[in-house]
């Protein structure tokens, strides 16, 4: 029987909850960003992370500066290097957010029924009646009976921290500060994604796509709208439009919203991003594993939840930022997100795809979908696609297949008048944040055209990869997805040994 709610394919027994789960070479389709910061920051740590399942790093300019954040890549690059796990880099932007400037780095507390008094003069010393904020024009953009709401990670030393208010800021999305910052460390560290932090309207977006394009380096950078507020929400659809991809802050958002719309917006937007083929990355999911070891029973089903909504990512904060246990949060997430994914109504999902496409199809949606059918009709263990732009791996994973899908991302050779360079890197870890791929990228000596011969020498270092990795085992059968010659084609492989 297959039921036509989203979640649990087919009813289960009971007992077979108890029944252990299998162990996969990766512990989740559904990816795992991780904030790297004072708790998470050394080589070591980092390589717990990605070992337990981070395949995208989230760095935070909220707080923090270039040189700190500069120190945490290169230790995230030399933990790359050792553990051989790919990982993609999120410049995540401050916006136009109100921060208590805290230099004293001790916490704060705020007692209640006590007068506090904010202050734009930066140079004073913060205390328990007197917090400095960055913002000169407070006084001008609140009136009185105003509700200013302090943001929870507020006064716990090294994060300055976000300030809430209920009123609307004239400030840019994209500030200078966000400006300079992009424009330094962005363009030297070949930023993957860049999260633009509120994003209100569609022009925040075209807006940063324009900076972007005209920096060395960054024409290529994803950029996700991250919403995080009601303005964000309720010009969402044109937002999706723009954005290749969108981070859910819960965490703000669900200040600014009553709590008990916060799932509908979740539900809706995961939903208009999954049709669209965006990813989705859903946040704030165990915070108080910031400081214990094991969620609360509430978080450990939303994660859950927030996989049986379609989501592609869970982004972890503070938990991972300056929590006690970095690694044991994301593994925590990922064995729920793995257990989520196995009862996942995928039948349905596909149908309403399909449906929300309309006909006629474009051919490479149509080859793309044609591929998941294939795959899960005759059980194959995984899906190897050829991309170089990543299009085509994006679509497959689009249909949501239940086996993960290789991306094999065939380096182009191009060129800017003055040098010669090979493309692929970016899109293969641009792919790190959408759930079911996981991408290889194939050796630059390969000659781009699409004949068999080539064709086939790179499958089989696809498979040999696969073998390697316990992706793929002796007897399988496994879907391709590749372009023979001016064809696009489906094949299905029996493997031998
Ligand atoms: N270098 C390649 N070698 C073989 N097949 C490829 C290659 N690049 C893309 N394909 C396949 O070609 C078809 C679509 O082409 P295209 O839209 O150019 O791919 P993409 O945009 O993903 O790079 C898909 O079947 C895809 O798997
Ligand atoms: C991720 C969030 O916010 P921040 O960028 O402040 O961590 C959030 O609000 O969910
Ligand atoms: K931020
Ligand atoms: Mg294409």
């Amino acid at each position: 029987m297959v039921s036509n709610h989203l979640h649990l394919e087919e009813p289960i027994r009971m007992s077979s909850i108890l029944e252990p789960s299998k162990r996969n070479f990766f512990p989740a389709m559904t990816k795992i960003v991780g904030t790297l910061g004072p708790k998470s920051r050394s080589v070591e740590a980092i390589s717990g992370c990605l070992g337990a399942g981070m395949s995208v790093a989230r760095f935070d300019f909220s707080w923090g500066d270039a040189e700190y954040h500069q120190q945490t890549l290169e230790n995230l690059r030399a933990a790359i290097r050792s553990t051989k796990k790919l990982c993609a880099v999120m410049l995540d932007t401050g916006g136009p957010e109100l921060q208590v400037v805290n230099k004293t780095e001790h916490p704060i507390s705020l007692k209640a029924d006590a007068v506090i008094v904010l202050t734009p003069d930066q140079d004073k010393e913060a205390s328990s009646n007197l917090l400095p904020i960055n913002f000169k024009g407070l006084s001008k953009a609140v009136k009185t009976g105003d509700t200013i709401f302090i943001g929870q990670y507020l006064f716990t030393g090294n994060e300055t921290t976000s300030v809430w208010l209920e009123i609307h800021i004239e400030l840019p999305t994209l500030t200078d500060k966000d400006k300079e910052v992009i424009r330094t460390w962005g363009a030297r560290n070949s930023t993957d994604i860049l999260s633009v932090s509120y994003t209100r309207h569609v022009e925040d977006l075209r807006h940063a796509r324009e900076f972007l394009s005209k920096l060395d380096g960054l024409s290529q950078t994803k950029i996700f709208a991250k919403i995080e507020n009601v303005e964000g929400m309720i010009h969402f659809d044109e937002i999706l439009r723009e954005a290749d991809g969108v981070i859910l802050a819960r965490g703000n958002l669900g200040i600014d919203l009553p709590p008990e719309k916060v799932f509908l917006f979740q539900k809706q937007a995961v939903h208009k991003c999954n049709m669209a083929g965006k990813p989705a990355v859903v946040t704030r999911v165990v915070d108080s594993m910031t400081d214990n070891l094991r969620p609360t029973r509430a978080e450990a089903t939303d994660v859950a939840n927030a996989v049986l909504d379609g989501s592609d990512a869970i982004l972890l904060g503070a938990e991972t930022l300056r929590g006690l246990y970095p690694v044991e949060a994301i593994s925590t997430v990922g064995r729920i997100c793995a257990e989520a994914e196995k009862v996942y109504n995928q039948d349905f999902y596909f149908k309403k795809a399909v449906k929300c496409v309309g006909q006629p199809m474009s051919h490479v949606e149509s080859i793309a979908s044609s591929a998941v059918r294939a795959a899960i009709k005759v059980k194959a263990s995984v899906i190897i696609c050829f991309t170089s732009s990543g299009q085509t791996a994006r679509l497959i994973a689009k249909y949501r297949p239940t086996m993960p899908v290789l991306s094999v991302v065939i380096p182009r050779l191009k060129t800017d008048q003055l040098h010669w360079t090979f493309t692929g890197a970016f899109e293969a870890r641009q792919s790190l944040i959408v759930r079911g791929l996981f991408p290889m990228l194939a050796d630059a000596r390969h000659p781009v055209e699409t004949t068999n011969a080539t064709n086939e020498s790179i499958l089989k270092v696809a498979l040999d990869h696969g073998q390697a990795s316990g992706i793929v085992k002796p007897h399988d059968r496994v879907v391709v997805c590749q372009k023979v010659g001016d064809a696009s084609v489906v094949k299905i492989i029996e493997l031998e040994n």
